[in-house]
């Protein structure tokens, strides 16, 4: 089975209300589509096709998502049509199609990949717990039988040229891809649904979906200490930044004693020990060793077990060399060190008021506190 993914997303989200279509809203610290296309991704869904407004093409873009980009239709067949069309010749044998507006469809999507294995057409729906009213001017006119009905979300799976038929076939205006394959007769499974793959459709709906990404997320914190002697020397290096200055730092490895601060850190959050437990001092390979090994070690780990940076603040204390000139430079090589975004990352410095070792210029102290995210 080769399956690709369509993400829709050119939408205008009149119902949600806000200044920009309820997809492009933040949620957390992205968009809402931006979740839904990780939640993809997170799937191993290799191929994905995001379907956006002509209008949204720069925000589409700036995602820096691997998906393909192509622009939608007026109504939702339409754009589901344009994704459809851009998949072609590319080998893909199941099409999963999914609103940009669910950001939460990790839950449903095991199921849905199962029974696509063994049928055309497949689609999460969720019983009707409530009682069902027919409304007529405000006012309760009868009662609906809820028996048999079941309450429709998306990703829905198909067979991708039985879909992409029964849509060229289809006069369009069906509310969603389970109607355009009934009409063309194809069989549908149902699967199992989730209360948290909700579609953003009103104002209400994003506090809710805050709850969720909030209920969702390991939240990881971890703080780091180190102190390092001054030694004879001309240089010092902090935060992987060769800084000219009339003492060095002395230490088994390069004596960075804010990268070993915030290594520490980072494997704090991770509950794995700290440098000595992955890189012992007695080792003779760490002598002199350049304290970017350390911090990418531990970066990697994070990343392996599926975090992304948070924050990473440093602070460096000491009299001199003074830090401010070189904090830039600082944050830019750890962040490349860590491959995370720079904007995520502070270097700050204090001094002692001339107080304690820092403040006699013995030597230089660091801490730093870190925070790792999961969702
Ligand atoms: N022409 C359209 C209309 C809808 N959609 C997408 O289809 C999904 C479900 O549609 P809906 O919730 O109805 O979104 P909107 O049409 O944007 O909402 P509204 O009806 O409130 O304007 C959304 O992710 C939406 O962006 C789309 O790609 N192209
Ligand atoms: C596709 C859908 O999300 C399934 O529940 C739903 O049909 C979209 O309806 P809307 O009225 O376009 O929001």
């Amino acid at each position: 089975m080769t399956v690709a993914a369509i993400i829709l997303a050119a939408g205008r989200g009149t119902r949600a209300g806000g200044t920009i279509p309820k997809q492009w809203q933040m949620l957390g610290d992205r968009p809402v589509v931006a979740h839904a296309l990780a939640a993809l991704t997170r799937a191993e869904i290799g191929l994905r096709v995001l379907v956006c407004h002509a209008d949204d093409l720069a925000q589409a873009q700036a995602l820096g998502s691997e998906a393909l980009i192509v622009v939608g239709g007026a109504e939702r067949d339409a754009s589901v049509k344009a994704g459809l069309l851009a998949l072609q010749g590319r080998g893909v044998t199941r099409v999963l199609i999914h609103d940009g507006a669910r950001p939460f469809p990790g839950p449903v999507i095991p199921a849905l990949l199962a029974a696509l294995e063994r049928h055309q057409a497949a689609a999460p729906g969720l019983a009707v717990s409530d009682a069902l009213w027919r409304v007529d001017q405000g006012r309760i006119a009868g009662l609906q039988d809820r028996a048999g009905l079941a309450r429709a979300q998306t990703p829905q799976g198909f067979a991708y040229e039985a879909i992409l038929a029964a849509h060229l076939a289809h006069s369009g205006g069906a509310l969603d891809d389970v109607a355009v394959a009934m009409a063309a007769g194809l069989d549908v499974a149902m699967v199992p649904g989730h209360e948290d793959n909700l579609k953003l459709t009103w104002p209400e709906d994003f506090a809710r979906a805050e709850r969720i990404l909030r209920g969702k997320m390991d939240i990881r914190l971890g703080n780091g200490f180190d102190v390092h002697a001054f030694t004879t020397g001309d240089h010092v290096v902090l935060c992987g930044v060769k800084i000219p200055h009339s003492k060095a730092l002395l230490g088994h490895s390069d004596a960075d004693v804010a990268m070993h601060a915030l290594t520490d850190a980072i494997y704090g959050a991770l509950a794995e020990g700290d440098i000595g437990r992955h890189f012992p001092p007695s080792d003779p390979q760490w002598k002199g060793a350049d304290s970017a090994i350390f911090l990418a070690h531990a970066a990697e780990l994070a990343a392996q077990r599926g975090f992304r940076l948070g924050n990473a603040d440093v602070t460096i204390i000491c009299e001199r060399p003074k830090i401010g000139p070189h904090a830039a430079a600082m944050q830019a090589r750890l962040a490349e060190i860590m491959r995370a975004d720079v904007a995520r990352i502070s270097v700050k410095a204090t001094t002692s008021e001339q107080l304690g070792f820092t403040g006699r210029e013995e030597g230089i102290a660091a801490i730093a506190t870190v925070t790792w995210i999961k969702e």
